[in-house]
């Protein structure tokens, strides 16, 4: 179970989360909309322990710390060291945190988010869809207990973001970690979440996402996808 129990943050002059609580099982991937400025990053940063909060956030109930858990946060921007080849990208979260890399679990990963074939090259000779899958390896590649995507995928036009997204799930399902994933894009929420977080200027809302019994591959059908777009549009609609 991952938890969420009174989190506040703020910064100097404003609060921007009050009060939060959620629980969520594990091995559910959560995601967090919200219109802009509403808090998603300012979220995500704090359970990273990038902000300071107040309030519990833990996973099974043990307090979620990057010295207690171990946490892959894929920022906005990859984060990708532009001096390091793609192969040392990916290897290096694991080497920061004193985890002995499994080269057959890194290869797999390679293999399975398309990146064999870049691995020698530097962050600046990929494409955009190449440097957002290699941030994805590097965070599987830590094994955490608890993945965090912020915007992960928004970069991307909608053909490669499609694909990428396919290759985030071959992935995740084959070692499914608890995932917070923030969006902008209520297509992709409902294509890759269990539930989903919305973020508003009073309560947040938490929901079940309307096709979480429905296979991920199935959610592309537009006659399955569409009526659930619409009521999503339409419940953040009213919240927004
Ligand atoms: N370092 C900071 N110092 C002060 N205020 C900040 C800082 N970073 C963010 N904020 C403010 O906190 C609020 C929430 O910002 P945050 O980036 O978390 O929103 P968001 O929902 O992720 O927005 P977006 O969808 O535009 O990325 C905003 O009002 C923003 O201006």
């Amino acid at each position: 179970m991952f938890e969420l129990e009174h989190l506040t943050i703020g910064y100097a002059k404003r609060q921007v989360i009050t009060d939060l609580s959620l629980k969520i099982p594990e091995q559910t991937i959560l995601a967090i909309l919200g219109p802009s400025g509403s808090g998603k990053t300012t979220l995500l940063n704090a359970i990273a322990d990038l902000l300071p909060h107040s309030g519990g956030i833990s996973l099974n109930g043990k307090p979620v710390t990057p010295k207690q858990a171990t946490l892959a946060l894929v920022p906005q921007d990859y984060g990708l060291l532009p001096w390091k080849r793609v192969r040392q990208n990916i290897e290096l979260g694991a080497k920061l945190k004193g985890q002995k890399l499994d080269t057959r679990k890194v290869q797999q990963l390679c293999a399975t988010l398309e990146l064999t074939d870049v691995l020698t090259r530097y962050p600046s000779q990929l494409s955009g869809g190449q440097k957002q899958r290699v941030a994805l390896a590097r965070a599987f590649a830590l094994t955490p207990d608890l993945l965090l995507l912020d915007e992960a995928f928004s970069a991307l036009d909608m053909v490669i973001k499609r694909r990428a997204q396919q290759l985030f799930l071959a992935q995740w399902q084959q070692s499914p970690v608890t995932t917070l994933m923030v969006t902008h894009d209520l297509k992709e929420a409902l294509q890759l979440s269990d539930q989903i977080l919305i973020l508003t200027k009073d309560q947040p809302r938490l929901i079940e996402n309307p096709l979480q019994e429905v296979s991920f591959t199935n959610r592309d059908r537009p006659e399955i996808l569409a009526p659930a777009l619409t009521k999503l549009e339409g419940l953040v609609a009213t919240l927004w």
